[in-house]
């Protein structure tokens, strides 16, 4: 299994710095990382910063999370086959992506066997904390929900702040995203071998669940099909489940058909697609509290 880390934050909030620190750490420590990343326009800035011999995917016009996750799903296929021997993907997300659609485009029920998903690192820019009044309503809800689905926290930019007024900001934060631990950083400076650590409560701990959601914000849960259901079961299955489920995707092997239906669903509306391949019957539902979720 290759290990996934997704870098959030604002934009210019510091996640290139990040993931730049991270990667001679992840090489200096024996092993191979590939990063993903995408940004908004057609010129990639940021992958020039990534050095050479380090595999490199990008998703250009657009974010990872509204490009379809068809793409997203194609650039990590061919990441994977042409990298066979990659230990850690790093992912980092537009500062104009949300988590949970950013998530969403990495958990495809292709990878279930390949990725685990360790969690979101949301890097905060300390000073925009204490001046997200000025920001627009809409801007200011996207930057509130990086951190509130992340698995652990920067609190970067400390340079620019006074002790007190950093001590705020942590407080708040912590406040904020009880779950996530809440770590002061000039640079973005700091120990993989700690984000490892911190992220190793989200790894998983049955086979159906890829993100364990215990005391986790935003988790995911995995359901495999051993027998064909009926379409109208299943929707009322997915009309019981609580509001916390934003999203699912996966097979769904329906009575009368001869392979699995795609199934998606987001934001209370369900779409279903005939599959000419025989896919794996299985199901990613992301969401917060699902732990207990269960098809029956
Ligand atoms: N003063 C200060 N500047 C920082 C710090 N961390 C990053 N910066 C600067 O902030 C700017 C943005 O940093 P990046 O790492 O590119 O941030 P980013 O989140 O990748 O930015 P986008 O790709 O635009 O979303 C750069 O000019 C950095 O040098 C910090 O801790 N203190």
């Amino acid at each position: 299994m290759v290990d996934v880390y997704l870098f959030s934050g604002f934009l210019g909030s510091g996640k290139t710095s990040l993931l730049l620190n991270v990667i001679s750490q992840i090489k200096e420590s024996g092993r191979k990382p590939a990063v993903f990343m995408n940004e908004f326009g057609s010129l990639s800035i940021d992958s020039d910063a990534v050095e050479n011999g380090v595999p490199l995917k990008e998703v250009l016009d657009g974010c990872i999370c509204c490009t379809g996750s068809e793409q997203t799903e194609a650039q990590i296929q061919s990441l994977l086959e042409e990298n066979k021997d990659i230990d850690v993907i790093l992912i980092e997300t537009t500062g104009a992506a949300h988590p949970v659609e950013a998530l969403d485009a990495i958990y495809s029920p292709i990878f279930a066997d390949q990725l685990n998903i360790r969690g979101i690192i949301t890097v905060v820019d300390s000073k925009l904390w204490l001046d997200r009044s000025r920001l627009s309503p809409q801007i200011r809800a996207l930057y509130m929900e990086q951190i509130r689905h992340a698995h652990l926290l920067l609190a970067n930019k400390s340079d620019l702040l006074t002790e007190s007024e950093m001590a705020t900001v942590s407080m708040e934060l912590a406040n904020y995203n009880e779950a996530a631990p809440v770590v002061q950083t000039i640079g973005a400076k700091i120990a993989f071998s700690y984000i490892e650590k911190v992220l190793h409560s989200t790894k998983e701990k049955s086979d159906t669940s890829i993100i364990s959601g215990k005391g986790l914000p935003l988790s995911s849960k995995l359901i495999t099909f051993t027998e064909s259901v009926s379409r109208d079961d299943f929707e009322e299955w997915v009309k019981s489940l609580p509001e916390t489920v934003y999203r699912m995707k996966g097979y769904v092997p329906l009575e009368g058909s001869i392979n699995p239906h795609l199934f998606q669903y987001a934001y209370g509306m369900v779409s279903w697609l005939p599959e000419y391949v025989k896919m794996t019957p299985r199901l990613v539902i992301i969401g917060e509290g699902i732990d207990s979720i269960k098809y029956e």
